[in-house]
């Protein structure tokens, strides 16, 4: 007997069992979405690697919004229903959320090697009992999460990747890539995600758009452009997330996710920089720490939380 766990975004679709109230290590399985035509067939081929076991109840966190036990991924043509699952895994409990709401679900379980704090803010500080996690992936996303009595948390749902970008940071794209390149910084999720990365890049270097992992590696290797990109996209990330900091007040702290958050967590002096460049209510983001989730799997112990 065993508890399906999943955790569905844009490129990426991972897997696993959970028995006696924790996840299976041996079982986690990363799917990459291009090789199936439906999220129904990486179901299928996992329950059969994983030798047919009996599923009892099942959680799964969808990059995308959720509404009445259905979903569709934002960021690839797969759709979801709890009542498919049901049928596909003979499950009597199924329970879809999306993967941002599983994340800060999570937060309270991150801890060790799973979690790094890239800035600290004061001891003393004033504390509210809320947080927030940012996602920056194939798509962009945030959670805000509030502590509640006894050890649980509340997070809350939200679309915040296809908002209008602040003012500020528009201004500082189009003074860095021209009026034409600007057509396609539409939203935050536009700029943010790992096309943001990749549309600033090409916009930089006059060549066409190259994966996140790319620039990553030509930045490490010395490449002026790509440590260029990377220097601008980290100030705009410190901008945005003072945005973000002044609206949801996270004093417990913020979660940077996803792999393009983790690729600028080698420039915290230049975000940190931008982040309290504003100095009106800057005693906000001063008291707000940032972390960074390293854990692959922190999606599913948040699916394994909200199953509780
Ligand atoms: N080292 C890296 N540096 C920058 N960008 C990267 C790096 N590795 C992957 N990316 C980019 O990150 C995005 C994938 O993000 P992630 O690995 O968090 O996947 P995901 O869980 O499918 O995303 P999401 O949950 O947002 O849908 C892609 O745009 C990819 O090109």
């Amino acid at each position: 007997m065993a508890i399906l766990l999943g955790d569905v975004g844009g490129t990426n679709a991972r897997l696993a069992l959970a028995r006696n109230g924790s996840i299976d290590r041996q079982s986690v399985t990363r799917f990459r979405g291009d090789d199936y035509a439906s999220f129904d067939d990486v179901v299928r081929q996992f329950l059969q690697e994983q030798d047919q076991p009996r599923i009892t109840a099942v959680c799964v966190a969808v990059a995308g919004p959720v509404s009445n036990g259905q979903a569709r991924l934002t960021n690839r043509p797969w759709d979801f229903s709890e009542d498919r699952l049901a049928r596909l895994t003979d499950a009597d409990q199924v329970r879809l959320i999306n993967d941002l709401t599983a994340m800060g679900f999570a937060t309270p379980v991150l801890s060790g090697d799973g979690l790094a704090t890239l800035r600290s803010a004061p001891a003393g500080r004033p504390r509210n009992g809320q947080s927030l996690v940012v996602n920056l992936g194939t798509g962009f996303n945030v959670c805000a999460v509030r502590s509640l009595p006894g050890g649980a948390v509340a997070a809350l749902e939200a679309e915040e990747g296809h908002t209008s970008l602040p003012a500020n940071i528009y201004l500082r794209l189009l003074d860095a890539v021209g009026p034409e390149a600007m057509a396609g910084f539409i939203s935050t999720e536009e700029a943010f995600a790992g096309r943001g990365l990749s549309r600033l890049h090409a916009a930089l270097t006059g060549t066409t758009p190259v994966p996140g992992e790319q620039i990553d590696r030509a930045a490490d290797a010395g490449d002026p452009v790509a440590n260029a990109t990377y220097d601008l996209f980290t100030d705009l990330v410190g901008l945005l997330c003072r945005e973000l900091a002044m609206r949801f007040m996270p004093l417990e702290g913020m979660f940077l996710a996803g792999s393009v958050g983790r690729s600028i967590s080698d420039r915290m002096d230049r975000f940190e920089a931008s982040f309290l460049a504003e100095p009106y209510m800057r005693h906000i983001p001063e008291n707000t720490p940032i972390f960074l989730i390293r854990d692959d799997m922190a999606a599913l112990y948040g699916c394994l939380a909200a199953l509780a």
